[in-house]
Parts: C-alpha cells; sequence; structure tokens
C-alpha cells in the first residue's frame, strides 16, 4: 500500500498560494522602471563681474523631494559681466555661446528638451537698469535670443531682487551643509559680489514687524525659518573701491596717495570712467582735470579710515542697525562666507584666524612688484587690490555687521560644499519646487526594498519546493524498494 505523503494538501495549498502572491507582487514591482536616469538643471549667474553656467544633477526617479542635488559641470563665461555691453548688448548674449555649447554637451541630448534653463542678473543689471533702463532690456533681449537658440526648456531671464539673492544663498548654503532636512540649527550667508553684498540669519529673537522687507520666511521640510535678509547696493568690492576713490577724489586732484594700495602702485585713472556709476555718479567734482595718479601708500589704519567713510553710522531709527540706517538684529550663530569673501581671504591667509589686534601684522602692504613676482599665475588687478579688498571685507564685517572677536570666530570662509556655494542652486531649488514645504511620508520600504523581500520569499518557495521533491522521490524509493 502506498503511505500517504504528510506534505499532501495543505502544504502544497499554502505554497501555491504563496507562490502565486510572489509572483504576481514580483510581476507588479518589476514593471516600475529602474532608478537609472538623471535629470538637470541649469542656472547662468550673471553677475557684475563675470557670468558663470552651473549644470545641476539629480537623480529622475526621486520625484521632487528625496534626491540629492549635485553640481554636475560650471563653465566661467569668457570675458566681464553682461551689463558691461550696454553699449554693444548684441555682445552679452554672444558671450554666451561657448559656455552653453559646453552644456550641450554636458547634458545628454535626449534631456535637452526637459531640462530648465535660468538666467538670472544680479547688481550689475540692477545698477544698469536704473542707469538706462533702454540699455538694460536692449542687453536682456540679446541674452535671451542667444539662449533660446538652445535646445533647453527656457525659462526666463530676470533680474534678482537683492532680498532674492541673499534668501537663495542662504538656501544654497543650508541645503548643501543637509541642515534644512534634517531641522538643524541653520547657518547665516555672507556674499561679498562686486557690485553688492549680502547678509542673511535666522536671528535668535527677531520682530518681524520692525522691517517686514528685511523679513523672509520659509517652511521647508516642514519647519519654519524667519530669515533677515539684507542686500545692499554699492557694497560689493568693486562699487565700494569706486566710493573709496570717490572719497578720495573729490576735489579734483591730479594725483592721490591711496592708503589701501601698496607703497609702489601707480596706475592712471580717467575721471569719467570712475565716476560712470549710480553709486558714486552725483560725488563727481565740478571741475577735475581728464585723469589723475593712483598711487599707494601701504597703511592700514588709514585705508580703514578711509573705508570707515563709507558707511554712515549715525542715523538708525530701529532698536539696531548695521549701517546707512538699515536695521539688523544682532548676528546669531554660523556664517558660511562665499564669492569675493572667500577669494579675498583665502589669498590673504585670513580664512582661518582673526583677532582684530593683528590684522595690520598681516596685512602689512608689500611692494605690489614683489608680489606679482610671488604669485605670476593670479590676474595683477586681483593683486593690486586685495589690501583694499581685505581691509575692507574686515571693516565691513566688524563695523558695519558688528561681528565682534567671538561672532567672527564662527565665520567660514567657503568655495564650496560639494557644489559652489552661491544663490544659483538655491534659486533652482526654488523654481523647480525641489524643497516641499512638509516633509512627505516616505514609503515603509524603497523600491529596491520590496524587489528584495519578494525574492527572497521566491526563493525560499524554490528550495521549500526542491525538498519537497527530494523528500518525495527518496520515500517512493524507499517504499518500492525490495
Ligand atoms: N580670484 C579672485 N580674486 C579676487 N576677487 C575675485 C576673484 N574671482 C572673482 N572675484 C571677485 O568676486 C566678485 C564677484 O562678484 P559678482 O558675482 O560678479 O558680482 P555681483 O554679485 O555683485 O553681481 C567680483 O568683485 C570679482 O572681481
Ligand atoms: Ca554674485
Amino acid at each position: 500500500m502506498k503511505e500517504k505523503n504528510p506534505w499532501h494538501k495543505p502544504l502544497t495549498i499554502i505554497i501555491t498560494v504563496i507562490g502565486v502572491i510572489a509572483i504576481v507582487a514580483l510581476v507588479t514591482v518589476a514593471e516600475i522602471p529602474p532608478p537609472v536616469s538623471a535629470q538637470y538643471g541649469i542656472v547662468l549667474d550673471a553677475g557684475s563681474s563675470h557670468t558663470a553656467l552651473y549644470i545641476y544633477k539629480w537623480p529622475a526617479e526621486k520625484d521632487n523631494n528625496t534626491g540629492r542635488i549635485e553640481q554636475k559641470h560650471s563653465c566661467k563665461v569668457k570675458g566681464k559681466g553682461i551689463s558691461s555691453y550696454a553699449a554693444v548688448p548684441e555682445k552679452a548674449g554672444m558671450s554666451l555661446t561657448e559656455c552653453m555649447q559646453e552644456a550641450e554637451m554636458q547634458v545628454p541630448a535626449w534631456r535637452h528638451q526637459e531640462t530648465p534653463l535660468y538666467l538670472g542678473a544680479t547688481a550689475g543689471m540692477r545698477l544698469l537698469n536704473m542707469e538706462n533702463r533702454v540699455a538694460s532690456d536692449k542687453v536682456f533681449e540679446a541674452v535671451e535670443k542667444t539662449l533660446q537658440r538652445f535646445p533647453f526648456s527656457y525659462q526666463g531671464a530676470r533680474i534678482l531682487s537683492g532680498q532674492e539673492e541673499g534668501a537663495f544663498g542662504w538656501v544654497t548654503v543650508n541645503y548643501l551643509d543637509d541642515r534644512l532636512k534634517q531641522g538643524l540649527q541653520t547657518t547665516g550667508a555672507l556674499d561679498l559680489g562686486g557690485a553688492s553684498t549680502q547678509i542673511s540669519f535666522v536671528p535668535r529673537e527677531y520682530d518681524i514687524s520692525e522691517s517686514p522687507s528685511n523679513a523672509v520666511a520659509f517652511r521647508l521640510y516642514g519647519n519654519y525659518y524667519n530669515l533677515y535678509t539684507h542686500s545692499f547696493l554699492c557694497y560689493g568690492k568693486d562699487q565700494a573701491l569706486r566710493m573709496a576713490l570717490a572719497h578720495q577724489t573729490q576735489s579734483g586732484p591730479i594725483t592721490i596717495s591711496d592708503p589701501c594700495f601698496h607703497p609702489d602702485y601707480s596706475v592712471t585713472r580717467n575721471y569719467n570712467t570712475l565716476y560712470d556709476s549710480p553709486c558714486v555718479s552725483e560725488r563727481k567734482p565740478k571741475v577735475a582735470p581728464l585723469n589723475f595718479i593712483h598711487t599707494g601708500e601701504g597703511n592700514f589704519l588709514q585705508c580703514q579710515e578711509v573705508i570707515k567713510s563709507l558707511f554712515n553710522f549715525k542715523s538708525c531709527k530701529y532698536s539696531k542697525c548695521s549701517f546707512n540706517g538699515i536695521f539688523q538684529p544682532p548676528v546669531q550663530g554660523s556664517f558660511g562666507a562665499f564669492s569675493a569673501y572667500y577669494f579675498v581671504m583665502n589669498f590673504l591667509n585670513l580664512t582661518d584666524v582673526f583677532s582684530a589686534l593683528c590684522i595690520d601684522n598681516i596685512l602689512t602692504f608689500k611692494l605690489v612688484e614683489q608680489i606679482k613676482k610671488l604669485h605670476s599665475d593670479i590676474n595683477e588687478k586681483y593683486l593690486a587690490e586685495y589690501c583694499f579688498s581685505g581691509t575692507y571685507i574686515l571693516t565691513l564685517l566688524t563695523e558695519g555687521y558688528n561681528f565682534n572677536t567671538e561672532t567672527f570666530s564662527k565665520i567660514k570662509f567657503i568655495k564650496e560644499v560639494s557644489s559652489d556655494a552661491g544663490w544659483t542652486l538655491g534659486y533652482m531649488l526654488n523654481l523647480t519646487n525641489m524643497i516641499p514645504a512638509e516633509t512627505k511620508d516616505s514609503p515603509p520600504l524603497p523600491h529596491a526594498g520590496y524587489v528584495s523581500i519578494v525574492t527572497v520569499i521566491v526563493l525560499l518557495l524554490f528550495i521549500l519546493c526542491v525538498c519537497r521533491c527530494v523528500w518525495v522521490k527518496g520515500h517512493l524509493t524507499l517504499s518500492n524498494g525490495p
């Protein structure tokens, strides 16, 4: 008689049911496309001194909020900023062609059409727009014409407000540090450009109503942030230098001896060129020669006096001000200082240490010719201006924003944190809605998790089946045996 197989019926039914469920699940899950492709976004930062193109990349399958964005590529546009082409606007457009062609190569062709392309202009165009609206519109027309020729999804070119520039710089720094998602204490952002400078931070106690125009409220990943931000037009380092020179040429002299420049420095400058900016135009001396000779003297304390004269510390109708009657709560927490802050402080080796007392020792003004020999790879204009710029930065931070020895030590001079620090990433994150206001409940298991579990179940079933077959076969052999 054939022995009854104990594996029969209930077990077979269970195995069949689980097997069917597993196969159905596997088929369903397998239908979701695997997470392989990437998405791209392009932002052009049209600054006062130059334009830079940034390409960002993020995993395509993580819709909107979970994928990490990284900087894939950057390209420095040759020549000056777009505002410098006011007299020949078509050249502003042409200047962008090379970097745009690079972008075409960098982004896979099949992604071109869905890759958003933005251009944001900052203080250089803000000034041109104030000075000559028609010229500013023509520059934008030329730039648009060039950008639209490329196969990307062009989203427009516009001037960012100072508030946007400050706030997006803050978003970038905190996004890169991963502080927003984790709800950590945020880092303030200090951006020094050529034509404007921004300060943005979350103050300890903040009465927004005192100056609503300085307040930006964000809700990011479920957290509220009340950001203080201010952009000082004309206080970027190039316009600040113009203001310092204007201060020293009020009487229209033929020669000036500038304490902020090296003792052997001597350059002929044109009065019309110097005063050709809304930051200084009203102060142009009535009577002046065509040119003046700008010579150096190299004296830190006197240089600081000249620079202090660019700030008005007198009038303040708020509880507290930085300068020029602008409301500013006391600085709070750590700060990331980037763009020209970084370039200058990195060159002067002042990025790690600070003692208000030792600045003048560090900034002993050597002969500019010696410095040129030591740093033959660096642009001569930058070299000649580093002492002015260094003194300007220290004065702006300590006298202007009221950083003291303790709070200054919390400033980190940064070029990048995996991606370059600047407003462009924050701008793109905002325009593509990449940072959600709320944290979405993430699925209990990611796609890969489901696939693994189903695979393990199927494997177990397979092993179970094999065992059963072996058992049945063995049993039959035994029962059929002699
Ligand atoms: N290597 C460098 N050394 C010193 N300064 C630099 C260097 N590279 C860029 N800069 C300066 O950084 C500033 C960048 O400002 P930019 O972004 O063009 O202007 P804005 O933000 O005011 O529109 C300019 O003053 C430029 O001269
Ligand atoms: Ca800038």
